[in-house]
């Protein structure tokens, strides 16, 4: 069994019990419904920012540990202040070493849109997604049907968050170019075999319909990649493993998005 079939087992299993310990009624009171969301596509799309999404991710399935030690509240309000666009926050522990708590946290200290990163198989994550302070939510071409994801991004949009469609090739894409979901994102690895390839984004970009933002999924590790997919039309960037990696991610981040500035302004006054 390849890792993807099997993270979604696992998943399967633990929201059953999930429901259980915390009835869906109970999450929907937690529920509060007078913050207001902060729309992630518009953030991302704002000249002012870097299009960066920046990610708290303690470990991964393809990397092991990563930065098993951190404090979400210090990495957080750093990413921000280093310029980023939003957050995505994983809240898979077995796999990734996350938790709810860690999308709570984040939204605590700062007022900036925020991605739970997770993986859906059911409505009740969505809910819990929103219970947790999210605004966005993450949905898996390759684990969910068209008609899933139709499902489970009106229900996102019913509470007022928005969705981040993830497709890896063109199959995916093909069968949801009538999706609903704000943004479009192309991973640029194959959850299943951990192959990493910056063209794959490349490659699909045109066919993501106009009016959907644009984003580039993972193995974005210098700062001539993301100068490049922007270039070429991207308007997010996702990035996970460049900034943790290091003991100080967000200082990692201020460096690298200075650098992106750098190359731009190089280009710019070179015509
Ligand atoms: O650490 P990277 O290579 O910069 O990647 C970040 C992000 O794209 C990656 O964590 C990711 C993309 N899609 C996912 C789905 C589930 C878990 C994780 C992911």
């Amino acid at each position: 069994m390849n890792i993807l079939d099997r993270i979604i087992l696992d998943k399967k299993a633990e929201v059953e019990e999930k429901k259980e310990l915390i009835p869906v009624k109970m999450l929907q009171k937690s529920i509060l419904f007078e913050t207001m969301p902060v729309s992630m596509s518009k953030y991302i799309k704002r000249p002012d920012k870097s299009g960066v999404i920046a990610e708290i991710k303690r470990k991964s399935p393809s990397k092991g540990d990563i930065n098993p030690f951190i404090s979400v509240e210090e990495i957080s309000i750093g990413y921000m202040q280093a310029g980023a666009s939003a957050l995505s926050v994983l809240t898979d522990k077995k796999y990734f070493g996350g938790t709810n708590e860690d999308v709570q946290i984040a939204r605590k200290f700062n007022y900036c849109p925020i991605l739970r990163k997770e993986f859906i198989v059911d409505k009740y994550q969505i809910i819990e997604a929103k219970s947790i302070g999210a605004d966005c939510i993450l949905l898996i071409a390759s684990v969910l049907s068209p008609v899933e994801i139709e499902k489970f991004t009106k229900l996102a949009h019913d509470l007022g968050m928005e969705v981040l469609l993830e497709v890896h090739n063109e199959e995916e894409l093909k069968a949801n170019l009538d999706s609903k979901a704000d943004l479009f994102g192309v991973n640029n690895r194959n959850l299943k075999t951990f192959d990493v390839d910056l063209e794959n984004s490349i490659s699909l970009l045109s066919m993501i319909p106009d009016e959907k933002v644009k984003i580039a999924e993972s193995g974005i590790h210098r700062p001539e990649d993301l100068v490049y997919l922007k270039n070429n039309g991207f308007d997010g960037f996702l990035i996970g493993e460049r900034f943790m990696r290091y003991s100080r991610p967000h200082e990692e981040a201020r460096k690298f998005l200075s650098k992106v500035k750098e190359i731009e302004t190089y280009y710019a006054t070179k015509g």
